[in-house]
């Protein structure tokens, strides 16, 4: 049975880290803000802002929350953001996404400033993290590098398989491992023959969508197989991968919930203060 890698207990260490930074800033009067910008009602996405929000309050960052309507005009949410880029009490800008259809997510990722974008989703960024500057990376394949050093899970010279290409998940995910001197392959939907290569990865991470897509005939015994799918199927949340019968052949597993989603908040909060810092030339 493979080794549970529990997200919930590493968020909390790397909460509890921040926190410990975030006092010791306080005591010279330095209080780093996060500001999240809602659009709409998307049920899932107030609850991850709502548990963001909890988050920043736990580890003691201002965190501010601007909730505009579902029909919104993107004019309005891009003056929105033009006024936080411009406010010098903001330290990190994020946009919750899904944004609803008639708002450009590309137009609003790169209105954000790049030194306040605590997503790593503004072009700039990304594009620093691709030639080996130093920029944030997205906070979801952050928090499983994050994961895979903590657990002592070495990827140098592994074959990583990354099921997805998603400028959120899939393709950081990707340059962070071969950044991690990993060797790795990138699968989307039009791959052929998925399971032949994923039963040839050290570690397979699935970020699809696809509830159950990575089943026990797609994974090599003794494989790190991460889970980064959330798919709400009869009102249950599922994974990309079928736990129950990957669980037995692999030798480490996140579960869902409770595997990346907690890490993706927490390195949310690590990106906040990495960035506040960087503005306020602290250390
Ligand atoms: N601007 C962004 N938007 C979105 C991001 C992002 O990183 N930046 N990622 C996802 C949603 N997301 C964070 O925003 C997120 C999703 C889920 C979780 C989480 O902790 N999930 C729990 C289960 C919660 C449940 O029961 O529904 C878990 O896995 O244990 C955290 C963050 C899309 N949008």
């Amino acid at each position: 049975m493979a080794r549970i890698l529990d997200g919930k207990q590493i968020a909390a260490d790397i909460q509890q880290e921040v926190r410990e930074r975030t006092t010791a800033f306080e005591a010279s009067g330095i209080h780093f803000q996060l500001t999240v910008v809602l659009v709409g009602d998307h049920p899932a996405s107030a609850t991850y802002v709502r548990n963001k929000q909890r988050t920043a309050e736990k580890v003691g960052l201002k965190n501010t929350l601007i909730h505009l309507p579902g029909d919104v005009s993107e004019d309005t949410l891009l003056a929105e953001i033009d006024r936080l880029n411009a406010d010098t009490e903001v330290d990190g800008i994020l946009v919750q996404l899904p944004l609803p259809s008639h708002i450009s997510e590309q137009v609003v990722i790169e209105r954000i400033a790049p030194e306040k974008d605590v997503d790593g989703f503004h072009p700039m960024n990304a594009g620093k993290n691709f030639v080996g500057l130093s920029a944030v990376w997205p906070c979801t394949p952050a928090g499983i590098m994050e994961m895979f050093e903590r657990e002592q899970i070495d990827v140098a010279g592994k074959h990583a398989v990354v099921v997805g290409r998603s400028n959120i998940v899939g393709k950081p995910m990707a340059m962070m491992l071969l950044a991690a001197n990993a060797t790795v392959t990138l699968c989307h939907s039009r791959t052929q023959d998925l399971a032949a290569l994923t039963r040839t990865a050290d570690i397979v991470v699935a970020a699809v969508g696809q509830p159950g897509l990575i089943t026990a005939a797609h994974v090599k015994p003794g494989a790190v197989v991460v889970d980064v799918g959330m798919n709400r199927v009869d009102g249950k949340l599922m994974g990309d991968v079928a736990f129950e019968e990957v669980a037995p052949i692999a030798g480490a597993i996140t579960p869902v919930p409770g595997g990346v989603g907690p890490l993706t908040v927490a390195m949310l909060m690590k990106n906040t203060v990495r960035l506040g810092c960087a503005r306020r030339h602290l250390s």
